[in-house]
């Protein structure tokens, strides 16, 4: 089996005013290429530190992630910034979009840190706004946008590089219903699709599109199951 990610006893300490904060205390999973996972877990329970880690935006105390087979605790800064570009897709809850550049512009930023943007590059760009239903909004500017069409650039954006996942922190967050409804069946598609999803969410409703929920406790998984596990296991228990 092909893993898009593979996290190894992973470990974060934060020292704060003299307090030590045990805020990942010895995560170990496996995400299989084409699994769509979601993280769930109370307020303080470690989430966003492991998404920092799974996104290379931060470093673990200890142990270690791969991303590909790829080891990343290993890499420079440099480098693990390049890997972050290359390898992940990241999607945020505020969008995170550029104000001054276009549609198509912020769908082309990840590509910068790779250097010159060829016009094949910008060809591609034109097809995952396409793709994520943007058409008639390539030349309009993010406050020109509702809230789902802002997320649905995020979402071409995460895509450009051809990532080895998409991760996505409360991605629908933002969003009222029927927006948060359209933009999960756009990562449906994607996996659907044959991409890695693995999104960290509050909200049941959004946790069950997923195919496999983790949550997290205290610093650690308290539970990894299928979603087809749990709805046999939840229809026995009405029975
Ligand atoms: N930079 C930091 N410095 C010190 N402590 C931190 C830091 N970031 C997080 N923590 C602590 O680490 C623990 C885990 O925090 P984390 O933000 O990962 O939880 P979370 O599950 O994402 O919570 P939420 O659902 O509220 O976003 C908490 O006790 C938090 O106070």
């Amino acid at each position: 089996m092909k893993y898009a990610v593979q996290v190894e006893d992973l470990r974060k300490i934060y020292h704060l005013k003299g307090e030590t904060v045990h805020a990942l205390r010895g995560v170990s999973f496996d995400v299989p290429e084409g699994d769509y996972v979601a993280i769930m877990g109370t307020s303080g329970s470690g989430k966003s530190t492991l998404l920092n880690m799974l996104g290379c935006l931060d470093r673990p105390s200890q142990g270690r992630i791969l991303l590909g087979g790829y080891d990343t605790s290993t890499l420079s800064d440099d480098d693990l910034s390049q890997m972050r570009a290359s390898r992940v897709g990241i999607i945020f809850q505020a969008y995170n979009l550029i104000q001054q550049l276009t549609v198509l512009e912020n769908i082309e930023v990840p590509l910068y840190y790779r250097g010159k943007v060829t016009a094949e590059d910008r060809r591609r760009c034109k097809e995952l706004a396409l793709m994520v239903g943007l058409k008639g909004r390539l030349d309009h500017r993010p406050m020109q946008l509702s809230g789902g069409q802002q997320q649905r650039v995020a979402v071409a954006r995460s895509l450009i590089n051809n990532p080895e996942y998409i991760l996505a922190d409360e991605p629908t967050g933002n969003l009222d219903s029927r927006t948060t409804e359209e933009i999960l069946a756009l990562f449906e598609r994607l996996n659907n699709e044959g991409r890695t999803i693995i999104i960290v969410t509050h909200e049941d409703d959004v946790s069950e599109h997923a195919q496999r929920v983790m949550r997290m406790s205290d610093g650690q998984i308290a539970s990894d199951y299928k979603i087809e596990n749990r709805r046999s296991a939840l229809a026995a228990a009405a029975s």
